[in-house]
C-alpha cells in the first residue's frame, strides 16, 4: 500500500466513524452493528500504526466518541471518564495479559472481572452524603448534567445513611434498560401504535437525554456502580473498593469474580456467555481489571483508556442466507409492516426464517433486494435482524425493491404521515386485519382475558358474520360457538385446513365472555383500542375521571391537566369519543354491563403475622399473581420492598427467579423462601 492510499482510506475511514459515533451519541441510534463499527476503528488504528505521519490529533482513535449536548449544562470531569479498549479475540487477550506482566515486571497480579453492562455511563458525584450530581461521559472532559432524570432511578441512593462515608466521593456506573421494562414498554408502545424501541442501549441512552423527568421515570432505568473515585481513599484494591460501594447501599451487579490468572479470565468469560442472557440487563462482554490499585497506577493510560483495564466484547452469532421474498403485515392501526422471508438458516440453535424489516427507510438504508445473500444476527433481541447485504453476490439482473402503495388486505391507497416512518392502511372501518386486531386487542389477558378465544376462532366468527366487532362479542351464544368452523395453518404442511370449534372450548368462551363483565375499569379503557392510550395511561385516566362518561365529557383543557397526560393522548381521547361508531361501540358495552366505573379497593387486614418484616419476591409463582402475593403481605403487615440488601427478611423466590437475585441473596446470607415456606408463615 502506498503512503498516498493509506491517506485516502485513514480519511475514508475517519469520516464514517465520525458518522456512526454521532449516530451513536447524540442521536442514539445506529446504523451498523458493534462488531462491524469496531472492525472500522481497528482498521484505522493499523493504518495509523503503519503510516504514523497520517495520524491527525482529532482522530476518533484519540478520542472518546461521545460529545456533549446544547439542552443540558455541560460539567467539567474532576477525573476524565474514558473508553476501554476492546477485543473479540481470546489471543489478543492473552496479548494484553503479557503487556500487563510486562508493564508490571511481575507476574504478581490479579484481575477483577465483571461483566461489561450495555447502557450508558454515568458519573455520580456525592457530598456530605448527598447526590449533587449525575453526569454523562460525553467527551470523557465533559459531559451533560442530567441530575434530574438520574434521579428519578431507583436504586441510585439520593443519601447515604453509613457513618463511614468520604466527604465528596464520585462512583461511576451504566444506567441501563431492563430487559423486562424494555419488553414491557415497547409491549406498551405497540399496543397504542407507536413504534417500538430498537435496542435498549440506544433507548437507555436516549432515555436520559430527555428534557422531560416525567417520562424518564415512567422507564424503569436502572444503573449498576463499577468504580468508586476520590481523595485519600484507603483502599487497596479494586475488589475493597467495590464491597464498600456496595455496603454503602449502591446497586452492584453480584456478577463479578477474582481472578488469579489470564487462565481464570478466560474461564469467567466462558461461564457467562450463556447465563448472561438470563441476566436482567443486557451486557456485550466481560471487563477484566487489574484488581491492585497501585499496579493500575503503574500502568496508567493511553489518551483514550486505561492501560490496567480491557473489555472483551462476545460476538454476535450471525448467519449468512437468502432473501426470498418480502411480505407486508398490516395491524391493528393500520400500520404496515414488511417482513424478509429468508431461506430457512440454523442461528444460535433455532432456525431462522423470518426477519423485521421495521419500515420503508430500513429497506432503502440496507439496499436490499429480493435473491440477495444477507446476513442475519441475533442479539439480545427475540426478532432476528438483517444487519448487512452481501453485495458481491447479488444478481445482475436483480432489481430495488419497491415498496407497496396499496394495502395487501384491502387495497387502500397507503397514506404516510410526514415524520413518520411507517405507511399505514387509513380504511380504519373495513380494513380486515384492523378489525380483527381491535378484537386481539380486546380480548388479550391484559384486557378482558378473553384469549380463550384464539386468532383463527376470531377470524372464523367474522368470516360468518357472526360478529363485527368487539361489543358484539357479548350477544354471542353457545350454538353460534359449537361446532363453528374456522380455518387453521398448519406450518408443518404449509396449508390451510378446516376445522370446527369443540363444545367443551365453546363452554370455555362463553364463559370467558360472560367473566369479563367483572373486569376492573382501568382495564375495559385499556382494551377499548384508544389510539396512544397504553395500561398506565388508562390506569392514570380511570383513576381520574372514575367513569367513562366523565372522560368522554372531558375537553381537551381537563384532559391536559391529568398528570403525566399530554396533547397527543389527549387530542386521541376526544377524538375517539367524537366518532359517532365509538360511541355506540361504548353503548353495546354498557349494555352488555361491563364495567365503566372504578371500583376502589382496599386492602383488608388480615392479621399481623409478618408484621415489621420485608420481603422481596421474585419470580412467578403457582397459588398467586406476583400482585395478589403482594396484598397477601400487606394484609398481614408486612412490607415488600424492591431490592435485595442485608437488612432484608425474607426473599420469597417463585419460578424462573433471575439468578443475579439468587446470588445476591445468597452472597448477603438473606434467607430465601418458597412460596409454601411463606404460607407457612402466615399461620404461625
Ligand atoms: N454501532 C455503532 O454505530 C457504534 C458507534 C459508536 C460506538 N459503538 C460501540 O460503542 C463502543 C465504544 O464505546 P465506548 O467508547 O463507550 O467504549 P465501550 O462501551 O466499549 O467501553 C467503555 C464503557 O463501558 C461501560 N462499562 C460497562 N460495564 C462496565 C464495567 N463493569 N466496568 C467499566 N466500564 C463498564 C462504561 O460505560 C464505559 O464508559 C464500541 O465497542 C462500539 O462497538 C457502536
Ligand atoms: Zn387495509
Amino acid at each position: 500500500m502506498t503512503s498516498q492510499d493509506a491517506l485516502q482510506e485513514i480519511e475514508s475511514l475517519s469520516e464514517k466513524i465520525n458518522y456512526h459515533n454521532h449516530l451513536y451519541y447524540q442521536e442514539s441510534r445506529s446504523e451498523i452493528s458493534d462488531y462491524d463499527f469496531d472492525q472500522l476503528l481497528n482498521r484505522l488504528i493499523e493504518l495509523e500504526i503503519e503510516f504514523p505521519e497520517h495520524k491527525k490529533e482529532d482522530s476518533p482513535t484519540q478520542r472518546v466518541g461521545g460529545t456533549i449536548t446544547k439542552s443540558f449544562d455541560s460539567v467539567t470531569h474532576k477525573y476524565r471518564m474514558l473508553s476501554l479498549g476492546n477485543t473479540y479475540s481470546k489471543e489478543e487477550l492473552i496479548d494484553w495479559d503479557k503487556r500487563v506482566a510486562k508493564g508490571l515486571e511481575t507476574d504478581d497480579y490479579e484481575y477483577f472481572c465483571e461483566l461489561k453492562f450495555d447502557g450508558v455511563a454515568l458519573s455520580l458525584t456525592y457530598e456530605n452524603g448527598l447526590l449533587k450530581r449525575a453526569v454523562t461521559r460525553g467527551d470523557g472532559v465533559q459531559g451533560d448534567d442530567i441530575t434530574a432524570n438520574a434521579k428519578t432511578i431507583r436504586t441510585i441512593p439520593l443519601r447515604l445513611q453509613k457513618d463511614n462515608i468520604p466527604a465528596a466521593f464520585e462512583v461511576r456506573g451504566e444506567a441501563f434498560f431492563p430487559k423486562n421494562e424494555f419488553n414491557r414498554v415497547n409491549q406498551e408502545r405497540e399496543d397504542i401504535g407507536e413504534e417500538r424501541l430498537a435496542n435498549p442501549r440506544n433507548a437507555a441512552s436516549g432515555t436520559l437525554k430527555m428534557q422531560d423527568s416525567s417520562i424518564v421515570a415512567s422507564r424503569k432505568l436502572d444503573c449498576y456502580l463499577y468504580y468508586l473515585l476520590g481523595e485519600n481513599l484507603s483502599y487497596d484494591s479494586h475488589e475493597s473498593s467495590i464491597a464498600q460501594i456496595e455496603e454503602w447501599g449502591f446497586n452492584v451487579s453480584p456478577t463479578y469474580r477474582r481472578c488469579q490468572n489470564i487462565q481464570e479470565v478466560l474461564d469467567y468469560i466462558s461461564d457467562w456467555e450463556e447465563k448472561r442472557h438470563d441476566l436482567p440487563s443486557e451486557t456485550d462482554g466481560v471487563v477484566i481489571k487489574v484488581n491492585n490499585l497501585k499496579q493500575q497506577e503503574a500502568l496508567g493510560f493511553t489518551a483514550k483508556s486505561p492501560r490496567w483495564a480491557i473489555s472483551y466484547k462476545y460476538k454476535a452469532e450471525s448467519a449468512s442466507t437468502t432473501l426470498e421474498s418480502i411480505s407486508y403485515q398490516v395491524g391493528r392501526t393500520g400500520s404496515v409492516t414488511p417482513v424478509a422471508n429468508l431461506k430457512p438458516v440454523l442461528l444460535a440453535g433455532t432456525t431462522v426464517k423470518r426477519a423485521s424489516l421495521h419500515n420503508a427507510n430500513e429497506i432503502e438504508r440496507l439496499e436490499i433486494r429480493i435473491g440477495d445473500t444477507v446476513n442475519v444476527e441475533k442479539g439480545g433481541e427475540i426478532i432476528p435482524k438483517i444487519t448487512s447485504v452481501d453485495f458481491s453476490q447479488r444478481d445482475l439482473f436483480s432489481v430495488p425493491v419497491e415498496y407497496i402503495t396499496h394495502c395487501p388486505e384491502c387495497q387502500t391507497e397507503l397514506v404516510r404521515i410526514e415524520g413518520e416512518a411507517n405507511h399505514y392502511c387509513p380504511n380504519v372501518e373495513s380494513c380486515p386485519p384492523q378489525i380483527q386486531g381491535r378484537i386481539e386487542h380486546f380480548i388479550q389477558r391484559k384486557a378482558m382475558n378473553i384469549d380463550s378465544l384464539g386468532t383463527e376462532t376470531i377470524r372464523g366468527l367474522l368470516d360468518k358474520g357472526l360478529i363485527q366487532n368487539y361489543a358484539d362479542l357479548y350477544n354471542l351464544t353457545f350454538e353460534d360457538l359449537n361446532g363453528l368452523e374456522f380455518k387453521t395453518f398448519s406450518e408443518k404442511k404449509g396449508e390451510y385446513s378446516l376445522r370446527s370449534l369443540r363444545e367443551k372450548s365453546a363452554t370455555n368462551i362463553i364463559k370467558a365472555i360472560d367473566a369479563s363483565r367483572s373486569i376492573p375499569f382501568e382495564k375495559v379503557l385499556f382494551a377499548l383500542g384508544i389510539r396512544y392510550v397504553g395500561q398506565t395511561v388508562a390506569e392514570k385516566l380511570a383513576t381520574h375521571y372514575k367513569n367513562i362518561d366523565a372522560l368522554a365529557d372531558a375537553d381537551l383543557e381537563s384532559l391536559i391537566n391529568v398528570p403525566e397526560i399530554g396533547d397527543r393522548i389527549a387530542q386521541s381521547v376526544i377524538e375517539f369519543f367524537a366518532e359517532e361508531k365509538n360511541q355506540l361501540l361504548v353503548n353495546q358495552l354498557k349494555s352488555a354491563k361491563v364495567q365503566f366505573e372504578l371500583i376502589e379497593t382496599e386492602i383488608i387486614s388480615e392479621g399481623s403475622s409478618l408484621s415489621d418484616k420485608t420481603f422481596v419476591i421474585s419470580g412467578v409463582f403457582n397459588q398467586f399473581s406476583r400482585d395478589e402475593l403482594k396484598d397477601k403481605i400487606k394484609a398481614n403487615g408486612g412490607k415488600v420492598v424492591s431490592s435485595i440488601s442485608a437488612k432484608l427478611d425474607f426473599l420469597v423466590a417463585g419460578d424462573k427467579m433471575g439468578p443475579a437475585k439468587l446470588e445476591k441473596a445468597t452472597k448477603l446470607d438473606v434467607k430465601i423462601i418458597s412460596e409454601t415456606e411463606f404460607l407457612n408463615l402466615l399461620e404461625s
